[in-house]
């Protein structure tokens, strides 16, 4: 049924329009006169610019709308937000007066919706489609708490990356276990492998390898390591009581691989003096940090196989889909966190021409950052600040990242700040859901009564953030795009 509406009030601040037909938030409306039609979205919040929040003031973002209108309907008061200008650079003010305002047809919507050809889900039960262009441009944010659907989305995108862009290099840090499952055959698996439970004298050997043999330059990895290490030793302080990590070697593999335990026991002294000069001048600053060494050496140990002697990004298969296995039974985020930050650093190098790997360089490089809010801020300096480089960069070096979190409000704000396109599912924590809304200009109610598997989706070329019921991967099949080549493995 189509109404006319009535102006009722109309000063310089706001105009509201009566309407008889029963609208509901996020429908679609079309308000026309004369010829002209436009396409808006309800909402029960008023947007401003202020409101949108500093990180989407950029110039995509200003054109979204100058002015919403409000709808008298029921006694509620909702928003017709503009949706779609006619023309791109140019924004369009909603009509007021003598308009007919109406439920927007499928039709309609469809028509009015960009086209791309990545499907992520639907709105209104139309189809929505985007493309890799938009939606990496260039880097992308998935929020939502626990099982809201953020790896299936994260998988729905790569898997459609992968489909419009066969030679993309996808990267993704599996701390769980589950994109291998996803990806199937289709993935890669670099040898990196977690296995707490079998350490041996020889791997000790080489954690102390790598400690020493890291690049000068990993100040990233430096860093990381040395707050990980005093958070794991407030975690658990009871281990090696009065004794040096040298010490601990010892008592705990007796007297095998003697020679190398000799060298061993050399080097960390060595050690042990730059770790005064450097860090600390007490000898219980040094103990903690040997302490905490200890306990980030048993974890670290299990990544040597990539870390030793090789970079990380050396064995990344160009063109395909790389899942990275980071299995463990207490695999700590700091640790993911780590890895992440040997990574980030060395696609910097390689973006940078420092590491010398022509194919992978050439490629589009899509990175998955899993539970990012819990290493992508202050905390992490150094790992933030590359990963903040890398984003600034990203467009430049052709580096995509997908910052994955379950608290929002815990990232850094810079870096949220360089995320283009956004899909944010359920949150319940008051500090993730204000932090979403500020930054989408939406409320804060329509982020807590979001359905499962619906993400309010927002995108450079979608303008304003709509819910979409966002694809399953379930069921989908994909086929080889090219066989492996492993010779250089
Ligand atoms: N769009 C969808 N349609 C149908 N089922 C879905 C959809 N998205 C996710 N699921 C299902 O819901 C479950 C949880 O989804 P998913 O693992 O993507 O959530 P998550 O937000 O990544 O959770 P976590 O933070 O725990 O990793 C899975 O079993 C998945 O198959």
């Amino acid at each position: 049924m189509e109404y006319n509406a009535v102006v009722l009030e109309a000063d310089r601040e706001e105009i509201k329009i009566l309407t008889k037909e029963n609208l509901h938030l996020d429908d679609y409306v079309i308000i026309e006169k004369n010829q002209d039609k436009w396409i808006g979205i309800v909402k029960n919040k008023r947007f401003t610019l202020g409101e949108i929040g500093k990180a989407f003031i950029d110039l995509k973002f200003e054109r979204i709308l100058k002015e919403s209108e409000w709808i008298e309907n029921r006694g509620k008061n909702l928003y017709v937000i503009q949706l779609l200008a006619q023309n791109d650079s140019e924004i369009i003010d909603i009509p007021t007066h003598n308009v007919l305002i109406r439920k927007a047809k499928e039709e309609e919507i469809e028509k009015a919706i960009p086209k791309g050809s990545i499907e992520i889900g639907k709105a209104s039960n139309i189809k929505i489609y985007t493309n890799k262009n938009v939606i990496f441009s260039p880097h992308i944010g998935v929020f939502g708490q626990t099982g809201s659907g953020k790896s299936n989305f994260v998988k729905l995108i790569l898997k459609q990356i992968k489909k419009e862009d066969p030679d993309a290099t996808i990267i993704i840090l599996d701390r769980h276990g589950e994109y291998e499952q996803a990806f199937g055959d289709y993935a890669k698996y670099p040898e990196i492998k977690i296995d707490i439970k079998n350490l041996n004298p020889n791997e000790y050997v080489s954690f102390y390898e790598l400690l020493f043999n890291v690049p000068p330059n990993y100040t990233n990895l430096h860093t990381v390591l040395f707050n990980t290490l005093d958070l794991l030793y407030e975690a658990d302080n009871s281990l090696f009581e009065n004794r040096t990590i040298a010490d601990f070697f010892e008592t705990m593999w007796g007297n095998k691989n003697l020679e190398e335990f000799r060298e061993l026991k050399q080097k960390l002294n060595r050690l042990s003096m730059n770790l005064v000069e450097d860090y600390d001048k007490t000898r219980i600053r040094l103990l903690r940090r040997w302490r905490a060494i200890e306990r980030f050496a048993k974890d670290l140990l299990l990544l040597k196989p990539s870390i030793g002697n090789q970079y990380i990004i050396e064995r990344i298969v160009p063109n395909q889909i790389n899942v990275i296995r980071l299995k463990a039974k207490r695999l700590s985020t700091k640790i993911y966190g780590a890895v992440l930050s040997i990574l980030l650093y060395e696609t910097l190098l390689l973006k940078t021409g420092e590491i010398d790997l022509s194919n992978l360089e050439k490629s589009n490089i899509y990175i998955v950052m899993e539970e990012a809010h819990a290493y992508l801020n202050r905390t992490y300096e150094d790992l933030l600040e590359t990963a903040i480089t890398l984003a600034r960069e990203g467009r430049k070096f052709n580096v995509h990242l997908l910052v994955v979190a379950q608290s929002p409000s815990g990232l850094d704000s810079e870096l949220l700040s360089q995320l283009t396109t956004i899909a944010a599912f359920r949150l319940t924590a008051r500090e993730d859901i204000n932090r979403v809304a500020d930054m989408l200009g939406i409320s804060a109610s329509s982020i807590k009564g979001l359905p499962k598997y619906t993400a309010y989706f927002y995108s450079v070329e979608f303008r304003l953030p709509m819910p979409l019921k966002i694809r399953s991967i379930k069921h989908d099949t994909i086929k080889l795009i090219k066989d492996y080549d492993l010779s250089h493995l």
